[in-house]
């Protein structure tokens, strides 16, 4: 197993490059990254059915425009609910127009009652990534367990995209043997491929 000092050595390091992004150029990349996410609707790279989302937290990537254009073309789009660490994320549908309450980590999520989804498609936030398609969340293995179970179900038919900033790229990010590989990537800069 990697030694984990050196995966909170490159969050931290991920971290204050992300923290460091201009207002400006966030939303720019907000809006670059709805673009390429419908290109990739577009050339019949995503499949049908839910999409998982995030609200975003800190300094991330704000998907919330590329979500709404999933909705557009028909795509039901659900929020992570946090569940205890150790736990598998689960989604629930997203509506602007519906209450959302504030979840843990005090992340908002839609509230409890609305319905449940089983996403094929996934927009998963990060702090690293290297081309390999490894990424680094915040350690809690919630991300790694989701895409676990959802593969494990479907036959391996969920697309994971990782959403970054291309100022978030490592040349290798620090893995073990359960990080899940990301399918596709895509940042302000590029929509990047992974082959397996
Ligand atoms: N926007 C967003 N939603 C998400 C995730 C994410 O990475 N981004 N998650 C991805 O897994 C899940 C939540 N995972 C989390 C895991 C740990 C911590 C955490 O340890 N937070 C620290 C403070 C973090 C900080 O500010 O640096 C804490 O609460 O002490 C937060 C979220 C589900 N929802
Ligand atoms: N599929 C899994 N089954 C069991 N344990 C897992 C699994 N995936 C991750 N873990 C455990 O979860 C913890 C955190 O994993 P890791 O450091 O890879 O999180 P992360 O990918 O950075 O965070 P996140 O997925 O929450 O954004 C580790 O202790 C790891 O052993």
């Amino acid at each position: 197993m990697t030694d984990p000092q050196a995966k909170d050595a490159a969050r931290r390091e991920a971290r204050a490059r992300r923290d460091a992004i201009a207002d400006h150029d966030r939303s720019t990349a907000s809006a670059v990254l709805r673009d390429r996410i419908a290109e990739l609707a577009r050339d019949g790279h995503l499949p049908r059915g839910a999409a998982g989302g995030y609200w975003p937290l800190g300094s991330e990537l704000d998907a919330r425009p590329a979500l709404l254009h999933l909705k557009d073309l028909g795509h039901s789009v659900g929020l992570p609910v946090s569940g205890p660490r150790g736990t598998a994320l689960v989604f629930r549908d997203w509506d602007p127009q519906a209450p959302m309450t504030a979840g843990r980590y005090g992340i908002r999520e839609p509230a409890e009652g609305r319905a449940i989804l089983l996403p094929s498609l996934l927009l998963v936030p990060l702090l690293a990534f290297d081309r390999s398609g490894h990424r680094l969340g915040y350690g809690a293995g919630y991300y790694d367990r989701t895409l676990d179970g959802l593969r494990a179900g479907r036959a391996g038919a969920v697309v994971a995209i990782g959403v970054a900033f291309a100022a978030q790229e490592m040349p290798a990010v620090p893995v073990d043997g359960h990080d899940e590989r990301l399918d596709w990537i895509v940042t302000e800069r590029e929509t990047l491929r992974i082959l397996k």
